[in-house]
């Protein structure tokens, strides 16, 4: 069981406090959080939205969502309650004066607290918000404002919210969230390389053939098609989470662990990343778009329904993608990229496929050519497997066969693993930014999101339609194959 260090006693105000991201993801995060006793008794969550409710009320809605998103398993009556009477609750408009004065009196009370800013809104309001709390003289030293994404849907609009956040903000008080980043195995990822000697030695286009990011979904649009049909896969999750995680992959031995140092890493490897223009775009990428179909057993509608009432949409709901890291360790090294909603399963993983022996002693029959595989499971079931060729046992002839070595961190820990948010909200009080993203990695991403989106928009066809719980479009399948491989794909 690992040792929870408490964090310094905090007043975090979540703005957005009624939206569906509080409710799902950041109110379990603290609840759990609180149960593990890492959150001082003397700290307050306070909610702030524009809906007129008391804090007895918002503290029965919190209820409501703990006993919603929590496991049945980790709800603890003495513990839920302790922690629903560290909930407030402040009627704030980002947009006009209403509300701001409570909340500055409650926030006075007490001066010296950490005191994160959650921007749990969407991103429109993130710089009326800022200037508010500036103009009612809520920023100081102890605080730290945390945005999510998307910051923005251009470079454009992405610079536009730097800039007004970091008006009132400097950079080292402004933590970006990226949930994955706070994902445990993607923070093993880091160990996995630099915590180790073996594959830090092999991590390069000398020894790896190629590398595959999937990350599949089997939700549709939920109920967030306005904001969905706006923004697409490309936006939605590649800019974001696919690139941060290529970032991971491919990035040199930051020199510590210190946000810069990481940050620094990371950008360069945006940096390298090849842009995708009108030229190569039909060759190395594919939209898709979900049309009817049947996840898990269960008919499901396809993409246009789901949006309603709506003219025909051009939004890909699936982006498969190969991309290149112009840089000399990763020199004729694809990065084939994946991400789509209802696909056949949750199942999100990074897979680095090594090069095929230059030289075999054994018998063709008997030796794949590309034996060596590690697997990087980042969802449902954490953990990493690593592929290598054993001989079939037995007093016959010399068989090869692939045998994993395979590590489940849950059974290996035998522990729950928190959730992303749970590590980052902790991290912003702790005022840690290493799982964060910096202004300048956002808009470099931004900007290579941009070349592509341009691209697209140039091409007159639509996304290729796919049935709801297949792997998207059959030519995500050819993009791969025309190179002579295919996409890791493993049975449930
Ligand atoms: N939901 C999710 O799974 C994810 C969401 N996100 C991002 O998180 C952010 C929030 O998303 P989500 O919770 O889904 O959105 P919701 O639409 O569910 O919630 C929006 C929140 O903003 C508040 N709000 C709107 N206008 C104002 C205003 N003028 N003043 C004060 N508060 C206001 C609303 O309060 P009220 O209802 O009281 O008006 C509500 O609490 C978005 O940027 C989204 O992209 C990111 C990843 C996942
Ligand atoms: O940021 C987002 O992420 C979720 C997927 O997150 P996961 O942790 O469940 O893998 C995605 O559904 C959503 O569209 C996107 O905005």
């Amino acid at each position: 069981m690992a040792t929870i260090i408490p964090v310094s006693s905090f007043d975090y105000v979540v703005f957005g406090a009624t939206g569906d991201l509080t409710q799902r993801k950041l109110l379990p995060a603290l609840y759990q959080r609180f149960r593990d006793a890492q959150i001082p008794e003397t700290s307050r969550i306070i909610g702030a939205s524009r809906t007129e409710i008391t804090t007895e009320v918002f503290r029965e809605r919190a209820r409501d969502a703990l006993l919603s998103f929590v496991p049945a398993s980790d709800i603890d009556e003495t513990r839920l309650q302790g922690f629903l009477d560290h909930l407030f609750y402040v009627t704030v408009d980002a947009l006009g004066d209403d509300g701001w004065s409570d909340l500055k009196r409650l926030l006075d009370e007490r001066p010296d607290r950490i005191r994160p800013f959650y921007l749990a809104t969407s991103p429109d309001l993130y710089g009326a918000i800022c200037r508010n709390l500036d103009r009612y003289g809520l920023i100081g030293e102890n605080t730290r404002v945390v945005l999510e994404k998307p910051i923005g849907k251009d470079l454009k609009s992405a610079r536009a919210i730097n800039d007004a956040v970091g008006a009132v903000f400097p950079e080292s008080q402004i933590f970006r969230i990226d949930h994955y980043l706070g994902k445990e195995t993607v923070q093993n990822l880091l160990a996995l390389r630099f915590a180790n000697t073996i594959f830090e030695r092999l991590w390069n286009a000398d020894v790896i053939d190629h590398v595959q990011i999937t990350v599949g979904e089997t939700v549709g649009v939920e109920g967030r098609a306005g904001y969905y049909d706006t923004s697409g896969a490309l936006r939605d999750m590649v800019q974001n989470h696919i690139l941060q995680l290529l970032c991971l992959t491919a990035m040199e031995s930051p020199i510590s662990l210190d946000a810069d140092s990481v940050r620094d890493e990371k950008l360069k490897v945006l940096r390298a990343l090849k842009p995708i223009t009108a030229a190569d775009v039909q060759s190395v990428t594919v939209r898709g778009q979900y049309a009817a179909g049947a996840v898990g057993g269960q008919p499901v509608a396809g993409y246009q329904t789901d949006l309603g009432d709506h003219p025909p949409s051009r939004t890909e709901t699936f982006v498969a993608l190969k991309l290149e890291v112009q840089s000399w360790r990763w020199a004729g090294v694809p990065f084939y990229v994946r991400t789509g909603k209802r696909l056949p399963r949750k199942h999100s993983e990074i897979v680095v496929q090594f090069r095929a022996s230059p030289f075999s002693i054994f018998p063709s029959e008997s030796f794949g050519r590309e034996p060596n595989r590690l697997v990087i499971r980042l969802q449902p079931e954490e953990g990493m497997k690593l592929e290598v060729m054993t001989k079939d046992p037995g007093p016959g002839g010399m068989r090869l066969r692939p045998t994993n070595l395979d590590i489940s961190f849950e059974e290996t820990f035998k522990q729950r693993y928190p959730d992303a948010y749970e590590r980052l909200l902790m991290d912003v009080v702790r005022g840690n930014a290493t799982l964060f993203m910096r202004r300048d990695e956002v808009e470099v991403a931004w900007a290579w999101a941009d070349t592509l989106l341009k691209a697209w928009a140039d091409r007159p066809e639509p996304p290729r339609p796919y049935a709801a719980g297949s792997w998207g479009p059959t030519a995500a399948i050819a993009l791969i194959e025309r190179d002579g491989r295919t996409w890791h794909e493993e049975l449930p």
